[in-house]
């Protein structure tokens, strides 16, 4: 193995696996820690999928270290920790703890953090992220249900969550090439800024940061972030040639998608598929938490009209309908209520014949995955950018896309499952 990869959840590994996959590694998707090096398959590069982005600081960390040896173990010779193009974190992390805890294990004297991903519109300047054109703080992520994100200024967001001096790299010296910019994370070094924010506005840019972290013990960022690495193993004649890719096979059989996700984009494609004629469930939190609505009662209502074409389970809502609900019920509380609801009306669907899964949503990928018991994910064709189609490698008999929240078209959920046939 040459790139190990800890992604903070699902959606944001597959994104990060598709990156290095179109860039001619072979990649295998594990889900969860993985209990041993010997538990991680062979491959160029193994994205380890974590559900840590929420989660206590601490669990992120021990969960995130665990994984760090186990990719160790197997070989890796660089570490990438992935988390989302929009920075999502709390002021307690989890981006900082665990950078903070990969460097001091890997002995890395500073990294990288830059979540830029120009294909969905995110970009990085004067440290400052854009979502398309607005600042971070001014874009649907505001909102979010978790971790609502209300500061652009990633050097300052950053800071605030880790005792390490954060600098900046800025765009002027990502212009001038690898060389300036590894001098740069040098001298940031040297006056004792251990983590640099790093501009990137554009794929050129991007790798630009890969090549001048070629031989660095660890990376963070976004999936962009790795564009430009497998280009650093294939110059040093460590990467074989990517056979011809074997044609996807999804197994036949029904299809359904399931959303949690109330990110904007997702709001728009949940429309899109009622417009469309695509049977769909709406899920009422508050039914849910009075115990008037279970897994059984989607169920019931889902399997007769399993058939030709999906059905669609939702809880996407709109900021003023998830905030009521938050405010009711607790933040964490109701994220969790809804997730092991959709998990469980995942298991019962695919129980009931349904093998092509879309899900929208990273927390909501991580729970449906796990009440699947899938464990292992190999990379199939990109749907947009940011997600592709994959399939369970571990026996399970399933293709999954798991899309997160705000990426992919407005018609994601439709033209995911025509692409299979
Ligand atoms: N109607 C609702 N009210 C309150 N919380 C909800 C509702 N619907 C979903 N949720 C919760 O909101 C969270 C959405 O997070 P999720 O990661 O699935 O989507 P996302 O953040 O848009 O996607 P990504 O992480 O890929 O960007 C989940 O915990 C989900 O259970
Ligand atoms: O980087 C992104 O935006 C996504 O891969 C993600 O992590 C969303 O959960």
């Amino acid at each position: 193995m040459l790139l190990g990869v800890i992604a903070d959840d699902l959606t944001g590994a597959t994104d990060v696996a598709l990156m290095l996959a179109r860039e001619g590694m072979r990649v295998v998707q594990t889900v969860g820690t993985p209990a041993s090096a010997a538990a991680l398959p062979d491959a160029d590069a193994v994205v380890v999928s974590l559900k840590s982005r929420t989660n206590p600081p601490d669990e992120a960390v021990a969960w995130s270290l665990a994984s760090c040896e186990a990719l160790l173990g197997a070989g890796a010779r660089q570490i990438l920790f992935k988390y989302c193009s929009t920075f999502d974190s709390t002021d307690r992390g989890n981006i900082g703890p665990v950078a903070e805890a990969l460097m001091a294990r890997l002995g890395a004297a500073y990294t990288i953090a830059c979540p830029a991903f120009p294909a969905n519109g995110r970009s990085v300047y004067q440290g400052h992220l854009f979502v398309g054109s607005a600042l971070l703080s001014d874009s649907p992520m505001k909102d979010h249900p978790l971790t609502p994100m209300r500061d652009a200024n990633l050097v300052r967001v950053l800071g605030r969550q880790t005792r390490l001096p954060v600098g900046l790299v800025p765009y002027q010296t990502v212009a001038k090439g690898a060389a300036a910019t590894r001098a740069a994370f040098e001298a940031l070094a040297k006056d004792g800024a251990a983590i640099g924010v790093a501009d990137a506005v554009t794929d050129a840019d991007l790798r630009t940061l890969g090549e001048a972290f070629d031989g660095a013990p660890l990376l963070t960022g976004g999936s962009g972030i790795a564009l430009g690495l497998p280009e650093n193993f294939r110059r040093a004649g460590l990467l074989r040639p990517a056979a011809a890719a074997a044609p996807f096979a999804a197994p036949r059989g029904l299809s359904a998608v399931l959303a949690g996700s109330c990110s904007a984009a997702t709001r728009g494609q949940v429309r899109d598929a009622e417009e469309r004629g695509v049977p769909a469930f709406a899920i009422d939190p508050v039914a849910l938490a009075e115990g008037r609505l279970s897994a059984a009662d989607v169920l019931a209502w889902a399997k007769p009209r399993l058939g030709a074409t999906p059905v669609l389970v939702y809880s996407t809502a709109e900021p003023e309908a998830v905030r009521a609900i938050q405010e009711r019920f607790g933040r964490e509380a109701s994220g969790a209520m809804v997730e092991r609801l959709l998990g469980e009306v995942a298991r019962g669907l695919v129980e009931a014949g349904v093998s092509r899964l879309v899900v929208a949503g990273g927390e909501t990928s991580g729970a449906v995955v796990g009440a699947l018991g899938v464990t292992m994910l190999e990379i199939g064709p990109e749907i947009d950018p940011g997600v592709p189609w994959t399939l369970a490698a571990d026996g399970h008999r399933i293709a999954l896309a798991l899309k997160s929240g705000n990426f992919g078209g407005r018609d994601f959920f439709t033209r995911s499952l025509s692409m299979l046939d």
